[in-house]
């Protein structure tokens, strides 16, 4: 058998089915050509008998886009067979996907109609198809809750009426991988007894799997399907698709990719895809975008989380070597940045790794000092925790005693109920100039608080006003503790017009004290890493140098 895997996309027909996911023309079209970037072989573009809108939707996708086939979906019935063909026929590779169910509670209570009659349909549909195009899919819909020897009726039938792809939907999510490979398995062996087997063999005639995830097992069961034969897989990127979704592409892929030598000794060959892995990422956040689907951050491949660290013992092994935590390469999926995620969970060896990563080099002396402080003040406080903080704790600790700026008092108001603005009044003290008090005016409090102080110390927020310009790059609020007297911690990171970024923190009961703090805190470490940041860089790896070498992070890790 042929060792090509057929990646046949739906992310435009059953991943739109989503409950709340409508796609406008221009987004399917933004979509239609990162599926081709992507590699994807066919493209479902859409069901053109539905609604006018989508079978324009079809006919455009079908006039666009080139080096990929275009399917459509029909019931097995002539107007909607015609009507896709219309909508498909500008495509340089059309493909009429046309189906109808096979289980008898389909035949029973939604079709009302005999087993004999929807073999013929299906029989018929497939004719009528052929009648347009060659390229004609056939899905036996619920064919996993099919009584299979009435199935391997229907398949024979629909291969010996010229359909050149057989889909096997396990379309309620119902069965298990090894009863899907037992199926499929079965249904290769009727084909080969019915005369289908060179066909088969040559990739002719090709056995497809369309598999829903109600019970978490679409990926499982699509690749069961392959191990037993198929070679054409129906997916979704990020899984999206009718109810649980469908089985995720960039999981089935990835599974190929990184376990090829499973598949080498199963069965003597790798299954290979047309897919440009390292597109993966980008395509999947842009269907995320234009979906609204949010991805689940521990979604496998494509969640923000798949391939961050955030615990100490697994930072460690990583920066020792990558495959001690990583069975793919990030990079190779199309993630960029670092893998190394500042956290609750997060050792000595990360912090180290971090701020060599910025540039400084520590002593042993040095690291245990940043490291206690990041273990003490801000592990628990944070959830996440950018690397400018870890730059701010050392200069907490070997510049603040220089630090310029003090707040003295702040006064702010906030407003409920009226179209008066926020008013903040701030006493500051420079050590270089004196105290000095400024008012500013704001959306909401913390606005105005943050106006205030930039005003009063020669700074600005925004185009207005005077004083250099400074950009609030993030800016957020935590509680610590419960309830109304919980403590506020707020964390701000500022860019000066050169680009260079410090943070800050700042806690109180109060939440717009806590962010005048953290503004301070940054503003501080700003003046003070622009005074004596390089000094410090440079006399901390002095220090380090004269600590004798230390093992370097390997260049694997990233
Ligand atoms: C498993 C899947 O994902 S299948 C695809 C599901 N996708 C969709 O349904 C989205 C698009 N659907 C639609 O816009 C509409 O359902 C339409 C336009 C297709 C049909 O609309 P309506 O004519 O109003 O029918 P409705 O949707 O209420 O019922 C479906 C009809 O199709 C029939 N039918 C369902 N599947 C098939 C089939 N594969 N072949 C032939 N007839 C079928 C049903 O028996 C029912 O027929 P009836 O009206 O004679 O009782
Ligand atoms: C139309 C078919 C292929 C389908 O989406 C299903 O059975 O889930
Ligand atoms: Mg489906």
């Amino acid at each position: 058998m042929i060792n090509r895997v057929y990646i046949f996309d739906t992310t435009l027909r059953d991943g739109e089915q989503s409950p709340g996911v409508s796609l406008s023309m221009e987004e399917k079209i933004e979509i239609g050509r990162a599926l081709v970037d992507l590699g994807v072989d066919v493209i479902e573009a859409g069901f053109p008998v539905a609604s006018p809108g989508d079978f324009q939707a079809v006919q455009t996708l079908a006039r666009e886009l080139r080096g990929v086939e275009i399917a459509a979906l029909a019931r097995a019935n002539p107007k909607d067979i015609e009507t896709a063909w219309e909508a498909l026929k500008e495509a340089e590779n059309p493909r009429i996907h046309t189906f109808i169910a096979t289980s008898d509670i389909h035949l029973q209570y939604k079709l009302r109609k005999s087993r004999e009659e929807v073999l013929q349909l299906a029989q018929e549909a497939v004719r009528w198809a052929r009648k347009f195009t060659p390229n004609v899919e056939f899905s036996a819909e619920d064919a996993t809750r099919s009584d299979r020897e009435y199935l391997a009726e229907v398949v024979v039938a629909v291969a010996q009426a010229g359909a050149r792809v057989i889909n096997i939907p396990d379309t309620v999510g119902y069965t298990v991988p090894q009863e899907y490979y037992d199926l499929i398995v079965f249904l290769v062996e009727r084909l080969r007894q019915a005369g289908f087997g060179e066909a088969l063999d040559k990739g002719e005639l090709r056995l497809s799997v369309h598999c829903h995830n109600d019970l978490g097992l679409a990926v499982a069961n699509s690749v069961a399907a392959l191990l037993a034969g198929a070679r054409q897989v129906e997916c979704t990127i990020n899984g999206i698709g009718e109810r649980a979704g469908n089985a995720a592409m960039e999981e089935i892929v990835m599974i190929l990719r990184t376990r090829g030598d499973y598949f080498q000794k199963a069965l003597g060959t790798a299954l290979e895809t047309g897919i440009d892995t390292r597109k993966i990422v980008p395509t999947s956040q842009l269907v995320s975008r234009l979906t609204g689907m949010f991805v689940q951050p521990n979604k496998a491949i494509v969640g923000a989380n798949a391939f961050a660290h955030e615990s100490g013992i697994h930072q460690h092994g990583v920066i020792a070597h990558r495959l001690t935590y990583e069975i793919m390469d990030r990079e190779s999926v199309g993630w960029s940045g670092s893998a190394i995620v500042l956290g609750k969970h997060s050792g000595r060896h990360a912090v180290d790794y971090k701020l060599r990563s910025l540039g400084w080099k520590l002593s042993r002396e040095a690291l245990s000092r940043v490291f206690e402080r990041f273990r003490t003040e801000i592990k628990d406080v944070l959830r996440r925790i950018p690397d400018e903080y870890l730059e701010g704790i050392l200069y907490d600790e070997y510049l603040s005693e220089n630090y310029r700026y003090r707040v003295i008092s702040a006064q702010v108001s906030s407003l409920y109920g009226t179209s008066l603005s926020p008013i903040a009044q701030v006493e500051v003290e420079d050590r270089k100039t004196g105290k000095r008090v400024a008012v500013a005016v704001g959306v909401g409090s913390v606005d105005a608080a943050f106006k205030a102080v930039a005003r009063a110390l020669g700074y600005r927020f925004g185009e207005e006003g005077e004083g250099e310009r400074l950009r609030l790059v993030d800016f957020h609020i935590d509680a610590l503790g419960k309830g109304t007297e919980a403590e506020g911690v707020c964390g701000v990171i500022l860019e000066d017009a050169s680009g260079r970024r410090t943070a800050g923190l700042g806690r109180d009961g109060d939440i717009v004290a806590a962010g005048i703090k953290a503004l301070l805190n940054a503003l501080n470490r700003l003046e003070a890493s622009r005074e004596a940041g390089e000094t410090l860089r440079e006399r901390l790896a002095r220090e380090a140098e004269a600590e004798g070498p230390r093992a370097e992070p390997q260049p694997m890790c990233r």
